[in-house]
This record gives structure tokens, C-alpha cells and sequence, in this order.
């Protein structure tokens, strides 16, 4: 198997933090859209979307997206990659989507107690606890519907590492 791997999910769902380990664990390589941008742009999100506005931003994520994709490759995903169609038909089309899913309370208490805000500027105004609640009630339905497997994420990040393994294992074998 050496589709790339999609991993999607809202903000502090640990799609950075998990990708890296999966990525060490199967011996593939790591990339995470935002942290590509930072790297081609030198810019932060916040910097982004303060000269380009949140389209600007999309439109530069949804081409990030492609360029990054390659076999044998974790791609974590920004946060909001799934609200465009085009990039969930090129997952869909492309790789393996896992949605890490956590409900807005342990989303909230991670965020708050990380918010890197020069990469997690508010997208609503409103503050983190809040808009979580938002962010997932506009977005779960777009994260399910690009899902291959969805993996609980509220476990330590190895366990949601081998939660991904033996969902990717059973596909395998059925
Ligand atoms: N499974 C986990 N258990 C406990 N803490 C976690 C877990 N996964 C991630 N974290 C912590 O939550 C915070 C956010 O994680 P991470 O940056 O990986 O999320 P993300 O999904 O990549 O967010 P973003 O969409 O903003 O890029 C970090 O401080 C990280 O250490
Ligand atoms: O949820 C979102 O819309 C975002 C999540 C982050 O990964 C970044 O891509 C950016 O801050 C937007
Ligand atoms: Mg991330």
C-alpha cells in the first residue's frame, strides 16, 4: 500500500501531531499543508489571510494540496480543506481520507492551552470555545462525507496511530 494518506478533522483534532507518528510508523513521508505554505511563502496563515483574505488563503491550500501529494506520503491537512469540492474529490480521488474525530470540548481544551495564533487566527471572531462548537456544526458533515475511516482522536496520539493501522489493515483484508 502506497496510496497517500489524507488526514482531515477540525483544528487540535491532531492531524499534524499524529500524522508525524504515522508517517515514522509506516516509514512514509510526513507533509502538512499549512507547514508548507509557512515554508514556500514565509508567511503564517494569519499574515496570509490579513494581505489576501481567507479566499486567498483557500486558494492557496487547495494548490498546496496537490503539490504535496505523492505515494507513499501522510499529508496532514489544514483544518478547513474540506470545505472546497474540488479538494475532497481530489482525496477521494487520490488517496486515503481519515477523519480524526474529537468532540468541541477536547478541541477546546487543546487549542486553548496551544492556540498558535499566528497559524490558528480566528476564522469566526468569535472566542476558541465558540467557535469550535461552530466550526463543527458548519463542518461534520463535509469531513464524514470525505472520510474513508474516522478514528476516534481524544487517545493519546500513538494509540490513534495503531487505531489508523488496524482501520487500514481490515480495508485491507475485506
Ligand atoms: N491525541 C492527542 N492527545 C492529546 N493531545 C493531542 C493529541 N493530538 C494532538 N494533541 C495536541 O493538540 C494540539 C493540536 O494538535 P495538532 O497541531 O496536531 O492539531 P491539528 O489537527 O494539526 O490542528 P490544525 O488544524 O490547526 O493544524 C497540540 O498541542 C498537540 O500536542
Ligand atoms: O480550520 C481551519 O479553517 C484552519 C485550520 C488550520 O489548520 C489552518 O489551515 C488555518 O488556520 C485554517
Ligand atoms: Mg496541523
Amino acid at each position: 500500500m502506497t496510496q497517500p494518506l489524507f488526514l482531515v478533522g477540525a483544528r487540535g483534532c491532531g492531524k499534524t501531531t499524529v500524522g508525524q507518528a504515522l508517517a515514522r510508523t509506516l516509514g512514509y513521508a510526513f507533509v502538512d499543508t499549512d507547514s508548507f505554505l509557512l515554508t514556500h511563502t514565509g508567511k503564517s496563515v494569519a499574515e496570509i489571510v490579513a494581505e489576501e483574505g481567507w479566499e486567498g488563503f483557500r486558494a492557496r491550500e487547495s494548490d498546496a494540496l496537490q503539490r504535496v501529494t505523492a505515494p507513499a506520503t501522510v499529508v496532514a491537512t489544514g483544518g478547513g480543506m474540506v470545505l472546497a469540492d474540488s479538494n475532497r474529490q481530489f482525496m477521494q480521488e487520490n488517496g486515503i481520507t481519515i477523519w480524526l474525530h474529537a468532540p468541541a470540548q477536547v478541541l477546546a481544551s487543546r487549542l486553548n492551552a496551544s492556540p498558535e495564533e499566528d497559524q490558528r487566527p480566528t476564522l469566526t471572531g468569535k472566542g476558541v470555545t465558540d467557535e469550535i462548537v461552530d466550526v463543527l456544526a458548519a463542518r461534520e458533515g463535509l469531513y464524514r462525507q470525505v472520510a474513508r475511516h474516522i478514528v476516534d482522536a481524544t487517545c493519546p496520539p500513538d494509540a490513534v496511530v495503531e487505531a489508523i493501522l488496524s482501520a487500514l489493515q481490515m480495508a485491507r483484508a475485506s
